[in-house]
């Protein structure tokens, strides 16, 4: 498809029918008008003080904090202790869990010299390609506030010239200098805390940016700075002319995996030959990406872009959680090869391809019966559809479709159980003799089944009766029949 898109203004999670914005669980209602105390009372509204300060600061704060403990635990886990989380609760046990926990983090070379000049060079890299590879104009959701944000999509592209150029410099290194880019593996350690760091600046940067100097309309204070440093005070912010999520979620968080995939398999081979688990697992990871990648302007239209703000749980969550945790299965595989033998590996690899088929027509559906306001056929018939109509903040009446057949006649959101199988198949490959392999897993499974409760009290904020209609239709959020 050529030519200019435009995507529908019904994704725009920030609509609402009768209420705030209430798409993460929280009361946020943050759509960026400058009555800082008119959210303040929002946010207020939503329950007694136990409430909020459980919902708005301690989870948060707890979020925080495990999040980055489980990036650096699940490394130091494999890299120093086997792979064994009980070795490694022992080993810091023994010193006392506070004292034991620091060290983890001190003994480690923050903001070490190397770890700051490749992921300089690599974001440089990065913003590079962002802005001189070219791509077809589609645009994002309209907001309350007649904002519609304009994307280039050039994620593929951007994606092969990154895997293409990682597969030559490593030639380069290794033919010419006897080097290798699995040096990060050895020391990525120091990546991670040095991504910490940078990663808390670039949110305080736009806690603060969000407030005082914010790109479009969508921002605001919620009242509670730790709130606001965890959710972000700025839906769309840019940073000297580049669209920050775009960057974090995309170019780094989206991209970074993959190249740490192709490093891992690199060390595995490295260490141990061509080892059948880690390339099942890498080749899923890697289909995986290009999926992601070729349905990049479909994600444009999620909950993470029109949705959630650029704060710490974006943000700092693409920039370090997902290099540390999502991309941690691979790591894990390095110091644990497994033979599968060529059963298994068909097997493992077949179940996956089809989930992750499965996925991305379910994804296909809702956008092309959107795309075409219902003209077209989903499972071989026509859609059936409801036409659900909402308001904009400025009282604008809208329309939209909510598909009752094919995948999303199943179940709400039945697309994230091959989201879900996809992750085991690519994860069976380490066998079962530690935890820290399944963490991808069980933290996924975590951020989706939560995320079906997001979405469904967003949407129906959103569309009101219409959504009651559609969850009497589709009674299940995620398994038909049980859940
Ligand atoms: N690996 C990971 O960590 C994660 C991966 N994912 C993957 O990302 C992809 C997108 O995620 P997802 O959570 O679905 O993001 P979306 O935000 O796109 O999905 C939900 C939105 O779709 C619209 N919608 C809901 N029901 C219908 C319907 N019946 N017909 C038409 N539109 C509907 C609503 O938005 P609207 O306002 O437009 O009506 C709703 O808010 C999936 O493939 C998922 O598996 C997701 C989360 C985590
Ligand atoms: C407490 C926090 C540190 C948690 C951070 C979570 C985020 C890193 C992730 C939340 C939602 C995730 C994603 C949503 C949808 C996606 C589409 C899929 O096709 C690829 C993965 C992803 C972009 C995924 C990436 C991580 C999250 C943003």
């Amino acid at each position: 498809m050529n030519g200019e898109r435009h995507m529908d203004d019904a994704s725009n999670g920030h609509v609402t029918r009768r209420q705030p914005d209430v798409s993460n669980g929280h009361t946020v209602g943050l759509n960026g008008n400058a009555d800082i105390s008119r959210r303040r009372a929002r946010l207020e509204d939503t329950g007694g003080f136990s409430f909020r300060l459980v919902n708005y600061t301690l989870v948060p704060i707890f979020l925080m904090l495990f999040s980055a403990n489980i990036s650096l635990l699940l490394w130091h886990a494999c890299a120093k202790h086997d792979g064994s989380f009980l070795a490694e609760y022992r080993s810091i046990a023994e010193q006392g869990l506070f004292r034991g926990l620091c060290r983890v983090w001190l003994d480690i070379d923050v903001l070490s010299r190397f770890s700051c000049l490749v992921i300089a060079g690599y974001c440089l890299f990065a913003v590079v390609l962002m802005k001189l590879v070219p791509g077809r104009k589609v645009y994002g959701p309209v907001t309350p506030k007649g904002h519609r944000p304009v994307y280039k999509d050039n994620g593929f592209s951007c994606f092969l010239i990154t895997m293409l150029t990682f597969g030559a410099l490593q030639f380069v290194l290794k033919t010419r200098y006897g080097l290798s880019a699995t040096v990060v593996y050895d020391r990525f350690g120091e990546f991670l805390v040095t991504l910490t760091v940078l990663s808390h600046v670039l949110c305080l940067a736009l806690y603060f940016k969000g407030l005082y100097g914010p790109s479009t309309a969508e921002h605001g204070s919620s009242g509670n700075p730790i709130f606001d440093y965890y959710w972000g005070t700025e839906l769309y912010p840019r940073l000297f002319g580049v669209d920050v999520k775009v960057f974090t979620n995309c170019r780094f968080g989206l991209t970074v995996w993959p190249l740490l995939v192709a490093i891992h398999a690199l060390k595995s081979y490295e260490l141990h030959g061509f080892v059948d688990g880690m390339w099942v697992s890498g080749a899923l990871q890697m289909a995986y990406f290009a999926k992601f990648f070729w349905w990049e302007a479909g994600y444009m239209r999620t909950m993470d872009i029109a949705v959630d703000r650029a704060g710490f749980y974006i943000c700092w969550g693409c920039l370090v959680f997902v290099p540390g945790v999502y991309a941690s299965v691979s790591m894990y595989l390095v110091g644990h090869p497994v033979r599968l033998g060529p059963c298994a590996s068909c097997a493992l690899s077949a179940v996956g391809v089809c989930a992750l088929l499965v996925n991305y027509w379910a994804d296909w559906q809702k956008l092309r019966v959107r795309d075409t306001g219902g003209r077209c056929t989903i499972w071989g018939g026509r859609p059936e559809l409801i036409r659900a109509s909402y308001v904009l903040e400025s009282g604008e009446a809208r329309h939209s479709l909510l598909l009752v057949s094919g995948f999303w006649g199943l179940a709400r959101h039945f697309h994230y159980i091959p989201e879900l199988v996809l992750a085991l198949c690519w994860t069976l490959p380490a066998g079962f003799v530690h935890l820290a392999p399944y963490c991808y897993l069980v933290i996924l499974t975590c951020i989706l089944i939560h995320r079906t409760y997001r979405d469904d009290r967003k949407c129906s904020a959103k569309y009101g009766h219409f959504w009651s209609q559609y969850c009497d239709r589709v009674p299940y959020k995620m398994i038909p029949g049980l859940f």
